[in-house]
Order: C-alpha cells, then sequence, then structure tokens
C-alpha cells in the first residue's frame, strides 16, 4: 500500500492542464482564468462626482463664498462648458467633473437660492473627486490562473471584457457499479439500497467546476462494465464507484486493464479508501473509488477535487488543511491515515464517535475531515491535529 501523498503525486502525474476556451462574461462565473486579461479603459474613465452637490474651483472654497449656478453635469450627462471664477455646476454622484473645477461641495453645506449658492459654515476638507484611472487604468491585468468569483466578474464588466478565456472544463464520467444498486426515485428490490454516493460526487464535481456526466448503473458483470466504459471513453476522467475491492463480484479492475487501463497503483494506507486505484485508460485518465458511500466522498475530497484543480490550470497540491485544537481526548491511530468525520466548532474538534465508512448521516453532520497520521499517539483534549473543511 501506498500512502496518500504518494497516490496523490501519481494522480498529478496522470492529468495536465485543459486548454482555453473563450466563454461569454455570463458564464464566466466559477471558472478559471486560463490567462492574463487587461483593462481595455480606465475606470473612471474621466475624474468623476462622488457625491451630489455643485462641482467648483478648490481654491475658491472659503465659507460665506457664492457662487452663480451655469448648468448641470449628472451622470451620463456631462457639462460641456468650462466653469469660470465664481461659477458652478450642479453635479451629481458619477458625473464627470466639469472643464475648471476640482472639488464638489455637498449639497448638505450650501444654500441656494435660484441660481445663487451660498457655502455654508460647515464645509468638510475633502474635493469628493473620483481621479481618472483611480480604480484601474487601461492595461491593467487580472493574473491567471485565478477562479473567477461574482466580484471578479464585476471587475472583468467594468473593464469591458465581454469575452473570458477560461480553462475548459474536465468532463468526468461517474460510473456507479453494483447490482444491489438502483436511482433514487425508483423502488428497490428487497435486497437493494440506493446509489448515493454517485449523486454525492456529481454535486462536489458541479462544486470544483468540473463537468459531471452521471452515466446508468453498472452491473456486476463483464459486459455490463466493459459498456460503461465504453460510454465513458470520451470522457477526461473517469470514475467508477465499487468494485474495487477483493469481493468475487469486485471485478472493476480487471475489466477496466482489459480494456487497456495502464494501472499506476492500487491500495492506499488511508481509512476509508483503501481500495483505490488509478490508471490511464485510452485518452482519459481512470479513478477507481471504492464503493463504500463515504469512503468514495472521503476520496472525492481528497483525490477528485486536487486532480480537478490541476485539469483546471490551478497547480498541483493537496486539499488544504487547517489546525484546531481537539475538544476531546482520543485514541492512538492504526497504520492507515485516518481521516475521521468531525464537526469544528467554537469548543474546537469533536471527532464523531461512530466511522463506519457506510454511514452517510455522519458525515452529513460534518463540516470537516480531521486527519490522523499513520500510527498517531494518542491525543488529549486541547492538543492541535489538523482538519481538512468539507
Ligand atoms: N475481505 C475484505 N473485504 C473488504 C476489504 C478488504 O480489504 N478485504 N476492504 C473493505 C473496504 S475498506 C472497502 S472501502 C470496501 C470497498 O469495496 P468495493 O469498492 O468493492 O465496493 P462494493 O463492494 O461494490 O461496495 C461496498 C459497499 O458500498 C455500497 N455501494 C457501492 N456503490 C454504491 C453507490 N454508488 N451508492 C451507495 N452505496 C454504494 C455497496 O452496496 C456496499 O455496501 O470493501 C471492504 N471489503
Ligand atoms: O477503505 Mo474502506 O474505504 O475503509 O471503508
Amino acid at each position: 500500500m501506498i500512502t496518500v501523498e504518494e497516490a496523490l503525486s501519481q494522480l498529478f502525474a496522470l492529468v495536465s492542464p485543459l486548454d482555453a476556451e473563450n466563454v461569454v462574461l455570463r458564464d464566466a462565473h466559477g471558472r478559471v482564468l486560463a490567462t492574463p486579461i487587461q483593462a481595455r479603459r480606465d475606470q473612471p474613465p474621466f475624474p468623476a462626482s462622488a457625491m451630489d452637490g455643485y462641482a467648483i474651483a478648490g481654491q475658491d472654497a472659503t465659507v460665506g463664498r457664492q457662487f452663480s449656478v451655469i448648468g448641470e453635469s449628472a451622470a451620463g450627462h456631462g457639462f460641456s462648458g468650462t466653469v469660470g471664477p465664481g461659477q458652478t455646476v450642479r453635479i451629481f454622484t458619477g458625473a464627470p467633473m466639469p472643464a475648471g473645477t476640482d472639488r464638489v461641495i455637498i449639497q448638505e453645506d450650501v444654500i441656494r437660492d435660484g441660481d445663487t449658492i451660498t457655502l455654508g459654515d460647515r464645509l468638510d476638507d475633502k474635493p469628493h473627486v473620483r481621479p481618472a484611472g483611480a480604480d484601474f487604468r487601461i492595461g491593467d491585468s487580472i493574473s491567471a490562473p485565478r477562479l473567477l468569483g461574482p466580484s471578479d466578474i464585476a471587475l472583468l464588466a467594468a473593464m469591458n471584457i465581454a469575452e473570458v478565456p477560461v480553462t475548459r472544463r474536465p468532463v468526468v464520467a461517474i460510473i456507479p457499479t453494483g447490482d444491489e444498486l438502483v436511482q433514487p426515485g425508483e423502488t428497490p428490490g428487497d435486497d437493494q439500497i440506493i446509489a448515493s454516493n454517485s449523486y454525492g460526487l456529481a454535486a462536489l464535481l458541479d462544486r470544483l467546476g468540473a463537468q459531471p456526466r452521471l452515466l446508468p448503473i453498472a452491473h456486476d458483470t463483464i459486459p455490463s462494465l466493459e459498456l460503461a466504459f465504453e460510454l465513458a471513453s470520451d470522457a477526461d476522467l473517469i470514475v467508477t464507484i465499487g468494485g474495487a475491492s477483493v469481493g468475487d463480484h469486485d471485478l472493476v479492475g480487471d475489466v477496466a486493464q482489459a480494456q487497456g487501463m495502464d494501472r499506476a497503483f492500487y491500495k492506499i494506507a488511508m481509512r476509508p479508501g483503501k481500495p483505490l486505484m488509478a490508471g490511464r485508460m485510452g485518452t482519459a485518465t481512470m479513478i477507481g473509488l471504492p464503493g463504500n458511500p463515504v469512503s468514495a466522498m472521503v476520496c472525492g475530497h481528497i483525490f477528485l477535487a486536487p486532480v480537478i484543480r490541476k485539469m483546471l490550470g490551478q497547480g498541483a497540491a493537496p486539499v488544504p488543511r487547517q489546525t484546531a485544537a481537539l475538544a476531546h481526548n482520543i485514541g492512538a491511530n492504526g497504520p492507515r491515515e485516518h481521516y475521521m468525520r468531525a464537526h469544528f466548532g467554537p469548543d474546537g474538534v469533536r471527532i464523531f464517535d461512530r466511522q463506519d465508512s457506510a454511514l452517510l448521516s455522519v458525515l452529513a453532520d460534518a463540516n470537516c475531515l480531521a486527519v490522523r497520521p499513520i500510527s498517531d499517539p494518542a491525543r488529549t483534549k486541547g492538543d492541535t491535529i489538523e482538519i481538512i473543511p468539507i
């Protein structure tokens, strides 16, 4: 059995960043910027008022001074003339500062009488002007790779970027396997259960920015698994679930190899997740996950997530860990790195008692996985351990 670290580095060797494609701005949210992008304009493109008030020449801002109002500058409708001594222009937030002005007196500090204003006695000392290019200048760039969030989308829009180069989303074929499985909503037979982790993994892959394709459930027969691999052959990544262990009906590894899978590894010193396998299969990478629902989901967090990030051009790094204090004592760990369902709250990390890899309800209550290194000794309340938020 190899370590989690070794398995991850072998997985990274199996995948490469995908090509870039252009998408319209509206579709760029959640995608990874593939190449740096440059602003096409200055923002603001002109010195702009930050307040509603009156634009004047700053040196004339003295208490009691009077100005005659000669026009208006509104957002989208600037004032085309020049403002001379003793003159002002009514101005609104976002409007261009007229020529001859460099300060806005907010309307609360002005008394207006007809077309004359008088500056009040409590003037602030701020210009209330946003200089041209204060936000960004033409040519300023957003570096890549970068996972584009809502703030980035707003910035790209302001930069007048209508099409965004992003990394293609990896197509991930998910193959649930097992005669005992039926789809949610179907009526299971007496010996059957509902396929669950296939849906959990599809959701995880959605969240990672991949394009999951949930294939029909494959039976525990060679022809059914062969058909499933055929259906999956044009994917970037093929993920099987179940049939990975040593039972008589665990055929996934054998069929994959008969179909030309070049196996990189099988079995990891990890709990849950021991019977994980991976390799190249034609143009795709194949990852065979264990069937136990929690094992598959934990492998999704620990292996699929970093692999997808590498394919999206976000670099090759394990899933980030944090440190936190234990809320209670725990016993020693065994010979496999243990990813334990736990809850991190104000009193520290509480590791759940029940860790059977069939228990999805315990996974749903967890907000992190507490990582116990191989042969980690017993720990006491307050000790620092590593956790992975999930
Ligand atoms: N003699 C041994 N038995 C087992 C070993 C071992 O080392 N020696 N390893 C155990 C470990 S650890 C795991 S993990 C499981 C993994 O087995 P498989 O990958 O072959 O998975 P299955 O046998 O097909 O299924 C296990 C379990 O999970 C349920 N399952 C499978 N797919 C789904 C799905 N899509 N949705 C929901 N549930 C699913 C399945 O019904 C089984 O209950 O092997 C141990 N055995
Ligand atoms: O590795 Mo199994 O995944 O412990 O349940």
